[in-house]
């Protein structure tokens, strides 16, 4: 049997899709000719990707959405827009996400990536489900590696990432999920090439804790950086191989892809 969601003319909405990695996951989504909505809090950042893709891709096949997934308006109106432009949705990639670790900021990123994509992947969930007008797919959580392995520099960071790695494996063993055939994965980049990235590597004091930029530098030179590119063909492997379910995608530099599932105890 065929197990390969073909992705033409699939529906995908992609957060945080201006810039970085999720533009990189946009442009590969409409590589393989589907429709994307970037959905973006950075709206002249939006505009410019949206025009950039729509000259590349068909203007018929991108939308920009203004859209701080710390919203629940702004999202929720984001998922209509997404329906009524595209006629429904297939793939939703929860990206969007922020570092952040000073007195200041900290609960600026629990609130954007934990409170955040848990908004996206409720909403993901409601507008994927047969019972509510949806036809099922894909749902595409973006955590990082150090939601897996603990690191020093960024505690409040990789706790958000460790919880959306556990949400997502709740919501794959939801009754929701199995009767509107709705996958969830997980992906658990180490460092990208990105904007984000680029901040941290240049001595951004307000992403790690102790800022002391030897330490990440170090940090960053053992984990290797991987290219936008590069973690975009682990996104399209798991969205187009239909068999992969409730799984976690780590992606580095010197180990390449590796899914796994995390162990449950039997009690
Ligand atoms: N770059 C890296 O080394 C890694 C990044 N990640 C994760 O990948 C995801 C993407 O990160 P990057 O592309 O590196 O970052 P980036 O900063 O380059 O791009 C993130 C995008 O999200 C948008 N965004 C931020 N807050 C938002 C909000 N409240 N609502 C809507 N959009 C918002 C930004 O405007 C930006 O366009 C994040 O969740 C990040 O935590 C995971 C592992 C490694
Ligand atoms: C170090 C925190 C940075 C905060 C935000 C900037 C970039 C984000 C990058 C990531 O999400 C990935 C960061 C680190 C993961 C890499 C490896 C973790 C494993 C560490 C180890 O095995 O020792």
């Amino acid at each position: 049997m065929d197990r390969r969601m073909h992705l033409v003319g699939k529906v995908a909405l992609v957060t945080g899709g201006a810039s970085g990695m999720g533009c990189g996951f946009a442009e590969a989504l409409l590589k393989a000719a589907a429709k994307v909505c970037i959905a973006d809090i950075n709206v002249e950042t939006g505009v410019a990707t949206e025009s950039d893709l729509r000259q590349q891709y068909g203007h018929e096949n991108v939308m920009f959405s203004k859209c701080n997934i710390t919203s629940a308006t702004e999202f929720e109106a984001v998922f209509k827009r997404t329906k009524e432009a595209f006629g429904g949705i297939d793939i939703v990639v929860n990206n969007a996400g922020i570092g952040g670790e000073t007195d200041e900021n900290w609960e600026q990123t629990v609130d954007v990536n934990m409170k955040g994509t848990l908004r996206g992947l409720r909403l993901a969930m409601y507008y994927l489900s047969v019972e509510h007008g949806g036809r099922g797919g894909c749902i595409v959580n973006v955590a990082s590696m150090t939601g897996l392995n603990p690191n020093p520099l960024s505690p409040v960071y990789g706790c958000t990432k460790a919880g959306i790695i556990h949400a997502t494996r709740c919501y794959v063993v939801s009754e929701a999920a199995k009767k509107s055939n709705i996958r969830l994965n997980v992906l658990c980049p180490a460092f990208v090439d990105t904007p984000m990235f680029r901040r941290l590597a240049a001595g951004d004091a307000t992403q790690t804790i102790g800022g002391d930029q030897t330490a990440v530098t170090a940090f960053i030179e053992r984990i290797g950086v991987l290219s936008t590119e590069e973690v975009s063909v682990a996104l399209i492997d798991i969205l187009t191989d239909e068999t992969r379910n409730g799984l976690i995608l780590r992606c580095a530099k010197k180990t390449g892809n590796v899914y796994s599932t995390l162990t449950v105890q039997d009690v």
